[in-house]
């Protein structure tokens, strides 16, 4: 069965682009993937998709058909977008055109695996074989700030390194082929992470026998990425983790102490020596040189074949110095040392999805920097401290904070280096508890939401600033790691010419809001309560600042007093002023981001999706529409309770007896308080008890009824 459509750009038309990729995708189980200005498709025999942003509309610009999709198979071709009144001829002719070129691509691919040269092309290495035979039209687009996935297989790099010289450019496709059998050596096979002759290696396959370095490795998303690269691909060689000694932990210390951690307990299960392939190098990454030994700088360079960068400052209030010094100076001397590495294959960056949060609609392209970081990193080196905190409001602009200015920054100094590197960025949104693995709900820290969710849960947090009807892009942990392991395998085996980003985000592909968030958070903590919880769990959420305020006074400092007060006669230090401080600190300083909507593009994401294997794509699932929200917010609950605070689940009936105890407190505070009104402002106030009678007819109105009775 042979599809083929082409589609137009035109925002109407995109729900018909989506058909015919939904019933492909129904009859295929293959993801498809189209993008570009116009574009046209064909899903090949194999399950491969082809597709060419320029190829079509460079033979036929004129035409303005939105979709068109023809079954060879069957004797009716399917139309799923009405096509041009005076258009039939040449619909006919470019779907002619179309299969042809399908047609030289499967003789193509014959040849190929005939000539058991799979794993120069595999299964997608459609578009080369076309170029190679000179039917398309149309080249990559040429800015990075463009750069598409199919772009990037249609440009060649200059290689830095030998080993990596072997990359199937559209020129010399096929002739690279004979120079490859007079080599006597399939480097490409090397690239594919040494499948022989077989098919495109599959991600497990790859990372066998690779050696990965990693930053950040004992932060909340490095440890899930350790604990998924051991356990899903086993033959992996070696994980080089860049780490500090820190409050009083050698570096050897806090390695060990973290693969004791309950994440692992999946991988201690099928490996019980995994920590032998566990290799900490000590670097603390805001020091010259990052702090490596010489030593162990002639390591990496010698063995390193992927780098994961994940560490960074991720606090909102950090001093602009601080952050540029981790965020962009460190991230650039990271590359200068990746530029060391003879074997290097992918260099994967974490960024954010908030990076350009002053945008409202963000693509997967390198926006321009609000400053060149050279300079503001000049600049700053001589400024004094203080001083660089009065500038910082002016410098950081439309930007909420010193992180996501500087992780904008850092998203640049790595594109300086995408000639040199195969360069992936991974821009994750708010990056929750895990999905499914290697357990629901895994969640280590108070970051994000994951604070606010404990501070609500715990009955602390009453009333918070976001919009109910914004659009809440949370992503689970496990997706992101998943995401970003396919992301290294992809960048490592296809080499894209320039730095590819991925939006890593659910909105627009699985929208949930922060009013349905509130909802299932409550009602989750109110089924799976947390101990000695403050109040029983009850936040709202507000876009009204004045309302905000309100609740503020009313739900937070007020109770904070009496119990202060109470905590003061009894003796005790009072603490919950100091805490309710702190937390209208850290909710002032996530508000910005659950007041308001973003619209990402996501299709590197889907594009991703679409090249790996159905194995694969089981292993390393970040399909997102899979997410089942209530579900996911629930294990995220249980999570918070169960790896944040360490409570056990077996404390859950006496927690819900707390609750009750604390609803039975509420209702006798709330009748002392009636009571207590009654007594003082009422019932002694002649001109209150004139209101009262006037407001209140009923009392008159009883006593005469029972008058009458009587
Ligand atoms: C129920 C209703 C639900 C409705 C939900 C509505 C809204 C959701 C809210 C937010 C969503 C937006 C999230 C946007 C994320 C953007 C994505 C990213 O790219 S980056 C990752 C996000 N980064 C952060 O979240 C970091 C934020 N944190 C900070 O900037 C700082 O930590 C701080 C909050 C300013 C606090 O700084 P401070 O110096 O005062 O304290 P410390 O950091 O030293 O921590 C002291 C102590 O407190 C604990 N802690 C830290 N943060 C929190 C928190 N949010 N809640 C509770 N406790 C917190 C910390 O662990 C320390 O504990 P200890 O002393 O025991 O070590
Ligand atoms: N969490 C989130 O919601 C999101 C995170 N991201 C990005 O993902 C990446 C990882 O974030 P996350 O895991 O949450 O962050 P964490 O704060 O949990 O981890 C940060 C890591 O960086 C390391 N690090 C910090 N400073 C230094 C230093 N001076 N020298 C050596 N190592 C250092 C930390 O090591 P140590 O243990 O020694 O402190 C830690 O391992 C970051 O790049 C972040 O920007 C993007 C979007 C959302």
């Amino acid at each position: 069965m042979l599809y083929i459509y082409r589609a137009s750009h035109r925002q109407e038309n995109r729900p018909r682009k989506r058909r015919v990729r939904d019933r492909a995708l129904q009859e295929h189980g293959k993801q498809l993937s189209c993008r570009g200005r116009a574009g046209a498709g064909c899903l090949m025999p194999s399950g491969s998709f082809w597709c060419s942003p320029r190829g079509v509309e460079g033979i036929n610009p004129e035409l303005k058909l939105c979709l068109h999709l023809r079954e060879t198979s069957s004797e009716q071709p399917e139309h799923c977008g009405a096509p041009p009144e005076d258009t039939p001829r040449t619909l006919e002719l470019e779907n002619n055109l179309l299969l042809s070129l399908a047609s030289v691509w499967q003789s193509f691919y014959l040849l190929r695996t005939q000539t058991g040269r799979q794993a120069v092309t595999g299964e997608r290495g459609v578009i080369p074989a076309a170029r190679a035979q000179g039917r398309l039209v149309g080249g990559g687009r040429e800015s990075a700030a463009t750069h598409s996935f199919f772009d990037s297989r249609q440009r060649e790099r200059s290689l830095p390194h030998q080993h990596m010289s072997t990359e199937p450019s559209l020129e010399r496709d096929l002739d690279g082929l004979g120079k490859q059998a007079t080599d006597g050596h399939t480097r490409l096979t090397d690239i594919s992470g040494g499948t022989e002759g077989g098919s495109m290696a599959s991600i497990p396959e790859y990372y066998a026998s690779k050696n990965v370095l990693i930053t950040g490795a004992t932060g909340f998303m490095g440890k899930v990425l350790v604990e998924k690269l051991l356990r899903a691909c086993p033959e992996v060689k070696a994980l080089y983790l860049l780490v500090r000694p820190k409050a009083g932990q050698s570096m050897e210390e806090r390695v060990s102490d973290m693969m004791t951690c309950k994440l692992f307990d999946r991988v201690r299960e099928d490996n019980p020596d995994f920590h032998q392939k566990i290799i900490p190098i000590s670097s603390e990454l805001t020091q010259p040189g990052l702090a490596i030994s010489p030593e162990d700088v002639e390591t990496l360079s010698a063995c390193i074949n992927v780098v994961f960068h994940c560490a960074a400052t991720i606090r909102f209030d950090e001093p602009l110095k601080h952050a540029l010094q981790l965020n962009v100076i460190a991230t650039q001397q990271l590359l200068g040392l990746a530029k060391q590495m003879h074997h290097l294959e992918a260099f994967v960056h974490i960024s954010t999805a908030y990076a350009n949060c002053n945008r409202k609609h963000i693509d997967e392209v390198i926006y321009p920097p609000p400053v060149e970081p050279k300079k503001l990193i000049d600049s700053l080196e001589w400024m004094d401290d203080s001083i660089v905190r009065d500038i910082t409001p002016r410098l950081i602009g439309d930007r909420p904070n010193t992180y996501t200015y500087t992780k904008a920054l850092a998203e640049c100094v790595v594109q300086q280096e995408q000639d040199k590197l195969n360069i992936a960025i991974i821009r994750p949104s708010i990056v929750g508890a895990s999905w499914q693995e290697p357990v629901p709900g895994w969640i280590d820290n108070f970051n994000g939401p994951s604070g606010v969710f404990i501070a609500a849960g715990k009955g602390i947090l009453r009333t918070m600033r976001a919009n109910n009807d914004a659009v809440a892009d949370l992503i689970p942990v496990d997706m992101v790691i998943n995401l970003t392991l396919a992301a290294g395998w992809y960048t490592a085996v296809h080499r894209p010419k320039s730095a590819l980003v991925y939006n890593c985000t659910t909105g627009g592909i699985n929208p949930f809001h922060w009013g349905q968030i509130e909802h299932h958070v409550m009602s989750s903590f109110k089924r799976n309560p947390l101990e000695q919880a403050f109040r029983r769990p009850n936040a709202n959420i507000t876009s009204n600042y004045l309302m905000n305020q309100y609740w503020i006074l009313v739900s937070h400092k007020f109770p904070a007093l009496i119990y202060d007060f109470v905590l003061r006669l009894s003796g005790q230090k009072p603490q919950m002023m100091r805490i309710f401080n702190r937390l209208h600190k850290a909710i002032g300083l996530l508000e910005y981001f659950s007041s308001q909507d973003w619209e990402w593009n996501s299709e590197n994401m889907s594009m991703l999706m679409s090249q790996l294997t159905p194995e694969d794509r089981r292993t390393f699932n970040f399909d997102v529409r899979q997410l089942n929200w209530p579900e996911y917010i629930e294990n995220y609950c249980i999570g918070t309770k169960k790896y944040v605070l360490n409570e056990d689940m077996s404390d859950i009936p006496a927690a819900r007896q707390h609750l009750r105890k604390l609803r039975n407190i509420r209702y006798t505070f709330n009748t002392v308080l009636v009571v207590f009104i009654w007594r003082v402002f009422i019932a002694r106030s002649q001109m209150a008890r004139n209101i009262w009678r006037r407001r209140q007819p009923w009392p008159l109105a009883v006593s005469r009824m029972q008058h009458l009775r009587l």
